[in-house]
């Protein structure tokens, strides 16, 4: 019987992640076992610093791509947000699954939404990206970091740290949480990360045989949309330390991109968007990166760049 071992992270929703494509795998190819390799990785241990300070640059998929490397696991599965935009030398991803609700969530055990909080009220969230977006709406919101896994993140508004919190819905759906969403952040009123909602399956190129079992589970749309969102963010350097959000949707044969670069400090931002056919979703991206460029997108960037300034990533 054939075997395939996937390399996974021990968050419980890295986990129910990997789960999931493993039942969809099984599911895929009758007669396959499909097993996890649960690891530690730098990024789960390192909770104290600022990811950004520690060279955050996938520290998420290091381990396993060494695992991968070292033939202890044949592939690994990730939230795409998390995979750098360029992808380590020597790897692949077979799969893009279809994306889940790629929408941001307002979690509160008082409030129904950001324009309830009262004045001064504290929001957790370690991303730069959902503190510029809270910081452009409402400029006297206190922000401060969240770090942790979601389960984590949840114990510590529970414990009264925090008057809101901003989270993934996916993340929370996928945990059961579903009930903790108070309201959808969504678009275009508030941007997701680019590939927010999607996971993807990562495995060696040289390895086609593992390639090809995945591939059954790639979702063409959603490849599309992340394509043009990733594509922006490479072409505005986008490691995962700045305030970048990106949006993009199928309408017929249309592709349709929005994108945000922002200031965690002062709540000033640039936007833009623009559409493509659905085969130039690379070229929309860039088209869109060079729109918020020409706006100034470059300067926000610089100066959330500077090591140490800060969290990462959303
Ligand atoms: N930054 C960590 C992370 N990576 C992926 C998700 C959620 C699931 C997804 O986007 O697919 C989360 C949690 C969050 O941002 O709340």
């Amino acid at each position: 019987m054939q075997i395939l071992r996937i390399a996974t992270r021990k968050s419980p929703l890295a986990l129910w992640q990997s789960e999931h494509v493993a039942a969809a795998l099984r599911a895929a190819h009758p007669g396959l076992e499909v097993t996890l390799v649960p690891m530690s990785t730098r990024g789960d241990e390192v909770l104290d610093r600022s990811l950004a300070a520690i060279g955050g640059k996938g520290l998420f998929l290091k381990e396993l791509e060494l695992a991968m490397q070292r033939g202890e696991a044949d592939c690994a599965v990730h939230s795409l947000k998390d995979v750098p935009m360029e992808l380590e030398p020597g790897f692949v991803l077979p799969a893009i699954l279809e994306r889940a609700d790629y929408a941001d969530a307002f979690v509160s055990n008082r409030y129904n939404g950001i324009d309830e909080l009262p004045q001064g009220a504290i929001v957790g969230t370690a991303s730069l990206r959902r503190q510029a977006q809270l910081c452009a709406r409402r400029p006297d919101l206190v922000l401060r970091d969240l770090r942790g896994n979601v389960n984590t993140r949840l114990g510590k508004l529970d414990a009264g740290e925090y008057d809101a919190i901003v989270l993934a819905c996916a993340g929370l759906q996928r945990l059961g949480f579903d009930a903790r969403i108070r309201a959808r952040l969504d678009s275009p009123q508030w941007l997701p990360a680019p590939a927010q909602g999607a996971i993807a399956i990562e495995c060696r190129d040289d390895d086609p045989a593992t390639a090809a079992l995945c591939s059954v589970l790639d979702h063409a749309p959603t490849r599309t949309c992340v394509e043009a969102e990733r594509a922006m963010n490479r072409a505005l350097h986008g490691s995962c330390h700045v305030p970048v959000a990106a949006f993009a949707e199928l309408r017929g044969e249309r592709l349709h991109l929005q994108g945000l670069v922002g200031s965690a400090h002062d709540g000033h931002s640039v936007r833009a968007q623009d559409e493509a056919s659905a085969q130039h979703a690379e070229r929309l991206g860039i088209a869109v990166a060079q729109a918020l460029l020409d706006q100034g997108a470059g300067a926000l960037i610089a100066a959330e760049a500077e090591p140490d300034t800060g969290p990462f990533r959303s």
